[in-house]
């Protein structure tokens, strides 16, 4: 399920965000653009970036305040690395009240993980942000525990669908899929400019020339992919001419251990390590 709401009132009274790093900090910042008040906001991490020391010095968010005048918030969205919840829950814990919505990005970490962890916690969603929410471009997974109530499920429609598009799962196990595809999908793409650029410059370009051009083919086919509407075979089909050169490059990319065959081995990979980071 898709939606695009932004409305402040269906937005958190009350947001404690543990963990603001790359993930944690792009949804924060996509937050915030879409106009949650920063009043409403709390945020824990020892190492905040310098565009989080701004917004803390101007807009009246709260960071890092003693802890011991921290009531449970309304929503608590967990943004630190899986391998780190062991060792921070018992910090965590006594904001995970029973009237708490937890939101948990982490890879791996199943509700039940999350449930040893935070052991007063009522409501978890597990979801599976990307990068590109940090410009309200981000794709996410997410799949509520049973604890969850309509209010609860719409706040995380809210948080969001303010960030990018939504797609409810509603068998937890494939929060681990949808990890793997769309949670590290960004890299993949940043990966594949990478090797156009790397490719461009074995052909004989300059390497600058190369980076941009690369840049500017993965970008302009996204915009099209987006603003076209069209089916990504049929747009794939409008740049292969018959008997022309994308039709040669093709031929290889699309062979049995072609690029197909490549990611579905990089999405199984991802997969297995989100499995293991469970526990
Ligand atoms: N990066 C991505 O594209 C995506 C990441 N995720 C998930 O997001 C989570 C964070 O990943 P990412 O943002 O890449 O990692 P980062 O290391 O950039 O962010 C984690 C942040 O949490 C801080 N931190 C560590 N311990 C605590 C603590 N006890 N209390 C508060 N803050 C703490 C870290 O500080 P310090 O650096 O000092 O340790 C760091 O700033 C992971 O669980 C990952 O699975 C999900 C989807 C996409
Ligand atoms: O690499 C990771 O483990 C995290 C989860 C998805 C994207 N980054």
């Amino acid at each position: 399920m898709s939606s695009g709401t932004d409305r402040q009132a269906d937005l958190p009274h009350s947001l404690l965000l543990v963990g603001a790093g790359k993930m944690g900090g792009a949804m924060l910042e996509g937050w915030l653009a879409k106009g949650l008040d920063p009043a409403r906001v709390t945020v824990l991490d020892p190492n905040p970036s310098p565009a989080l020391l701004d917004f803390a010095g101007t807009a009246g968010l709260r960071l890092n305040p003693d802890k011991a005048g921290l009531a449970p918030p309304e929503v608590l969205v967990l943004g630190i690395k899986p391998q780190a919840l062991a060792e921070a829950a018992p910090d965590i814990a006594p904001f995970a009240g029973p009237e708490t919505l937890v939101i948990s990005i982490l890879a791996g970490k199943t509700v039940g993980d999350l449930s040893r962890a935070l052991p007063q916690a009522g409501a978890i969603v597990r979801a599976m942000p990307n990068l590109p929410a940090s410009i309200g471009s981000g794709a996410t997974g997410a799949y509520a525990s049973p604890a969850a109530t309509p209010r609860q499920r719409e706040l995380t429609q809210a948080l969001l669908s303010a960030v990018g598009t939504v797609e409810w799962i509603e068998r937890e196990e494939l929060i681990d899929a949808v990890t793997a595809l769309s949670g590290s999908g960004p890299a993949y793409v940043f990966h594949l400019v990478e090797c156009l650029s790397s490719a461009g410059r074995e052909v004989g370009l300059d390497p600058e020339v190369a980076e941009r051009l690369a840049r500017q083919t993965v970008i302009g086919a996204a915009e099209l992919l987006a603003g076209s509407g069209l089916d990504p075979a049929v747009l794939r089909r409008n740049v292969t001419s018959p008997g022309g050169t994308t039709a040669a490059a093709l031929d290889i990319l699309m062979a049995e251990d072609g690029l197909g065959a490549l990611m579905r081995r990089a999405v199984e990979a991802a997969k297995r390590r989100a499995a293991e980071l469970s526990g």
